[in-house]
């Protein structure tokens, strides 16, 4: 027996890095070498050497940032064959979903999310699914009620055959035989019933969406009659209860909510639903654990459950997993990432090493909380005893905290067994529909600390960052898992103006932390945020920011071309071999990741660009967006991304960049344009200022080329018409900023 309790259930193991630790080292002493080189004959240039001194000056400490993340890698092997030896009893967790808009977010996306949540490798009855609806959609609705039919022959049926994919619409995918080869009959019986019965689940979906009402608008229905989007009470509907189903439920609970909304009155976005969701799951099943999904999700892995409490329940000190964050894998798609958003190798260097550091941010989705955390507590150690609510013995509890809970007697009774670490808080889900009401109501966070001391937090368009950022600063650790098969995937922009729509709005999220009450330099010095950790964070918070240096240096070589000026050294100088040293460095160091990551020269191509071309565009309007809200002139909003069904990854036509009427691609289109006209400047000769003897290099044009080369997609768009074709207004409008430039450079 005393061996049951020492048996391991998940292990974290450091991670070799010598070469990139060494790779990483050389680049950053080539970078400061060219920082000495400026600064050594800065007397003898003008204002494009100095302009480069202070990007690359940038640059360097945003290398070394790169270096504190990687620096430390770490991975962890979880043992959930262990799991029920040690706890017999496995906890209940609540999941939590999240969609608001039905057009851009299609209900079928959500249902497979859901059924593969309901159908996921764990004891159904500790399950709990709760929707949230922000759309206030009666298609949302309907078809999560057809889908909860479905469940029920569509859990029995995973669970049986140990299907791996349990989202159906990935798991019947192209297949039109059972995908089985051990050709047993029931099995391919049971299969073709599936396949049909879901078949039919979609064409209803279809056909609902199709009518400007889905159904009719009786009985459950009835209270979608006339309500608007963005006013309307609470609608709070339970779809399955599995306590009145018997003791051999099969279908987890299953919960749709759409909170009440009212006009002026402050949402919040997703930070705000999923405040509503913690409340109402609170009053309902208060399960100590919380999963949270985007809609445009599906568990890959139905073992994550087991796999993510192996993390969060074998831990000797719960301090060292706060949360348990698997990363954003996307199914479908674009082969060779052409939009870069497929982040593959940022997961497996940064996030691995920020892993060793705190552990990794929160995510916003594919991610198992602890409730008590979410709830505000800090780890519980003798240093914090004062500031925790329950004491060691569990007897006294914070009034202070649970007054910031709000006036719901039911939500406190739950807060203070959650605290104490309870499992569950058995109750019956009809019981507690009337407390679940009035805590999703609009009105119900005035006065309390949600969205500031407890929950999700408000203030950013990035809440995800935020909300994981303030539980760090409270010394609490996070952890990764990375399983070979990917607990979770999900979908990612397939097009530019929506990638650069979702970026940008990353950007402004990002700025408004950076700026805000939270920063993470103020964690570090006024809480239990690591040093390191703050760095980690600046890392990601500077990401809006970056698009300053990135776009004066990408102009810089045109500037020099027409100005007959230069930023480097001649090619017979020596010193021309450090920036060379930097550029291949870099560069081939980039290759390598990429390549032992098992991607492509394309798809680290495509990623190099891309950076280019985000920093640039998308992340400068983030930027702005962040700018204007601190100067109070206009709010921050959170645009919710596109979602596609699926699409054909391998077809050539949609990896070509795509644009819209979008301010968004005039700064690329402008910075190409001149760089077009210098180049064009250069290869006629037109007679250019003379200034002095240091006139343009061959240096400069290089990176001019370069530049051409990486916004190639766009130079490809001023030819392309419809949505490949930068639209003609975009181009008119970045002409006149170009020649606007070249006059500048030539005056
Ligand atoms: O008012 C809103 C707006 C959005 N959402 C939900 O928020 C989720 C994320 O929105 P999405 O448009 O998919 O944004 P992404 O850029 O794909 O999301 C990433 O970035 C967000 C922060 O910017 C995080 O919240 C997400 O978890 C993270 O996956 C979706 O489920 C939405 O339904 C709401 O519930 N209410
Ligand atoms: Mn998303």
């Amino acid at each position: 027996m005393a061996d049951e309790l020492f048996v391991p259930l998940y292990e974290k193991i450091a991670r070799k890095n010598t070469i990139q630790r060494s790779l990483d080292i050389t680049l950053l002493f080539l970078l400061v070498s060219l920082l000495g080189y400026r600064l050594f004959c800065l007397n003898n240039h003008g204002l494009p050497w100095f302009i480069a001194l202070v990007c690359e000056l940038w640059f360097t400490f945003n290398w070394v940032l790169v270096v504190n993340c990687k620096w430390s890698p770490v991975e962890y092997k979880t043992y959930p064959e262990n799991l029920e030896r040690r706890f017999p009893e496995l906890p209940n967790v609540d999941m939590f979903v999240t969609t608001a808009d039905p057009v851009l977010e299609p209900p079928i996306i959500a249902v497979n999310n859901v059924l593969s949540l309901l159908a996921a490798d764990y004891p159904a009855d500790k399950l709990a699914c709760y929707v949230s609806d922000d759309g206030c959609f009666p298609l949302t609705f309907y078809s999560l009620v057809e889908a909860s039919k479905f469940a029920k022959l569509w859990v029995p049926f995973c669970k049986k055959y140990k299907i791996q994919v349990r989202a159906p619409f990935r798991y019947f995918f192209g297949d039109s035989e059972p995908s089985s080869t051990d050709g047993n009959l029931e099995f391919q019986q049971d299969w073709l019933k599936m396949k049909a019965e879901y078949e039919v689940l979609a064409r209803k979906i279809e056909e609902a969406a199709r009518k400007s009402v889905p159904c009719d608008l009786t009985g459950d229905f009835a209270v979608f009659c006339d309500v608007e989007r963005r006013n309307h009470p609470t609608i709070i509907k339970i779809i399955v209860d599995n306590k009145e189903i018997h003791s051999n439920a099969v279908v987890p609970n299953f919960v749709y909510i759409s909170r009440e909304k009212a006009p002026k009155q402050p949402h919040h976005y997703k930070a705000g639903a999923m405040n509503v969701l913690t409340r109402v799951s609170g009053v309902m099943t208060n399960a100590p654990f919380i999963l949270n999904v985007d809609c445009d999700m599906f568990v890959n892995n139905p073992q994550v459950f087991r796999h993510a409490m192996c993390q969060l329940l074998g831990s000797k000190n719960e301090r060292e997993t706060a949360f348990v964050q698997y990363p954003q894998v996307f199914y479908d798609g674009l082969r060779d990432d052409p939009y870069g958003n497929q982040f593959v190798v940022p997961y497996q260097y940064m996030c691995r090493g920020i892993a060793g550091i705190q552990g990794p941010f929160y995510g916003g989705t594919g991610c198992f909380h602890r409730r008590k955390v979410i709830y505000g507590v800090w780890p519980r150690d003798r240093e914090n005893e004062a500031r925790n609510c329950t004491s060691i013995n569990g007897k006294s509890v914070d009034d202070t905290l649970l007054n910031e809970f709000g006036n719901s007697e039911e939500l406190i009774n739950s807060a203070v067994q959650a605290l104490k670490g309870k499992k569950g808080f058995p109750n019956n889900l009809s019981n507690s529909l009337e407390a679940a009401c009035k805590v999703a109501s609009c009105s119900y966070e005035y006065g309390t600390s949600w969205g500031t001391k407890c929950g999700w937090i408000y203030g950013a368009t990035a809440e995800d960052l935020l909300t994981g950022l303030k539980i760090h600063a409270k010394g609490w650790n996070s952890a990764l898992h990375m399983p070979e098969l990917p607990g979770f995937m999900g979908c990612t922009p397939s097009g530019g103006p929506e990638a650069m729509a979702q970026q940008k709005r990353w950007a402004t999220g990002l700025a408004e932390i950076l700026v805000g009450k939270n920063c993470p330099i103020i964690a570090t010095l006024t809480a239990k945020l690591q040093f390191r950790m703050c760095l980690a964070y600046l890392w990601i918070l500077f990401w809006g920011l970056r698009s300053i240096p990135q776009l004066c240096y990408a102009a810089l070589p045109a500037y020099c071309i027409l100005a007959n000026s230069h930023f480097l050294p001649k090619v017979e100088e020596p010193a021309i071999w450090i920036p060379i040293a930097t550029f291949v460095t870099y560069n081939l160091h980039t290759l390598r990741e990429y390549l032992k990551a098992g991607l492509s020269i394309r798809a680290w191509w495509n990623n190099l660009r891309m950076g280019s071309i985000t920093a640039t565009s998308a992340y400068l309007f983030g930027l702005f967006a962040a700018i204007l809200k601190l100067l109070r002139i206009s709010e921050t909003v959170f645009e919710v991304t596109q979602k596609d069904q699926s699409c054909d990854g391998d077809d050539p036509d949609v990896t070509k960049f795509t644009f819209n009427e979008s301010a968004v691609f005039v700064p690329g289109t402008t910075l190409l344009l001149v760089h077009l006209i210098s180049l064009l400047c250069l290869s006629s000769k037109l007679p250019t200022p003379v200034h002095d003897m240091h006139g343009v290099g061959l240096g400069e044009v290089f990176c001019s080329l370069w530049v051409v080369l990486c916004f190639w997609p766009f130079l490809n768009g001023l030819f392309e018409r419809g949505k490949y074709g930068i639209p003609l207004s975009t181009i008119l409008k970045s002409a006149a900023l170009a020649l606007l430039f070249v006059h500048f450079c030539r005056t």
